[in-house]
């Protein structure tokens, strides 16, 4: 029964670190930017212009939303289809940012992460990552990490998963993606400095498993000193 919170900006391996860490302890796997993709995939379909504030935030109200819990397959279900690839496309991350920052679906979709969160938190517990589970969504989670690394570490890894290489195109290429982006979304979030009680993990130079064995240890600290 523990609540793991982790925050970061975009590239800074919340979703890997927070499944690695989820596997190693048993628990389930909340990825809380996949519940807005799929908003804005849906959103897409549905209004089709996503400026159309009020009439985006009535759709995702009504979204048929399932979201896996499992850190091994994290499947998301829109009205019953699994839209796991569909979430990740270029077309949905250019235009994620303008659904998150509609304050009417941070709502609504907070509403529903803290009831995944609640149901988990009665079983084994969960990891739930994001931008605002530590300060907003879960700001009582027994041990609240913000994930950060450098811009260059960020791009690099998000250029070498995206492109399959991080030379100055590749890099320049994953530039939106990652700092527009994070810019964005900082106008509505505060995941670059850690809030009151949210431990720093810096992951620049560590490669994956030295980044769990971090968080882990975070979480071990936190949770004896209860
Ligand atoms: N410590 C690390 N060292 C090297 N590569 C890493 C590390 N952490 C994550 N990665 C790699 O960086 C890439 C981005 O990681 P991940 O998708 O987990 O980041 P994220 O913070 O969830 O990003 P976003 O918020 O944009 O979805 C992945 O290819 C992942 O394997
Ligand atoms: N708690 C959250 C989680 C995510 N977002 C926004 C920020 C991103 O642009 C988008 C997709 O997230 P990603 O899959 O890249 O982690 O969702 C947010 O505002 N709050």
């Amino acid at each position: 029964m523990v609540v793991i919170a982790v925050d970061g900006p975009s590239g800074s391996g919340k979703s890997s670190v927070s499944k690695g860490v989820a596997r190693r302890l048993g628990l389930a796997y909340l990825d809380t930017g996949a519940m807005y993709r799929a908003a804005t995939l849906w959103a897409m379909d549905a209004v089709g212009d996503l400026a159309d504030a009020e009439r985006v935030a009535a759709a995702v109200r009504g979204m048929p939303l399932e979201m896996g819990l499992d850190p091994d397959a994290p499947a998301v279900r829109l009205d019953g289809r699994d839209v796991s690839a569909a979430i990740r496309t270029t077309e949905v991350s250019t235009e994620v940012s303008k659904v998150a920052t509609n304050l009417d679906v941070r709502a609504e979709l907070r509403r529903r992460q803290r009831e995944i969160i609640d149901v988990a938190a009665q079983a084994a517990g969960i990891v739930a990552e994001g931008r605002d589970i530590t300060t907003v969504v879960a700001p009582d989670a027994d041990a609240r990490v913000l994930l950060t690394a450098s811009e260059e570490a960020r791009l690099r890894r998000r250029s070498l998963e995206v492109h399959g290489a991080a030379d100055a195109a590749a890099v320049e290429a994953t530039r939106d993606q990652v700092v527009r982006r994070d810019r964005d979304d900082a106008t509505v979030s505060q995941f670059q400095v850690a809030a009151d009680g949210v431990v720093t993990v810096d992951s620049s130079d560590l490669d994956l498993e030295e980044t769990i064995e971090a968080v882990l240890a975070v979480v071990a600290q936190v949770t004896a000193a209860r």
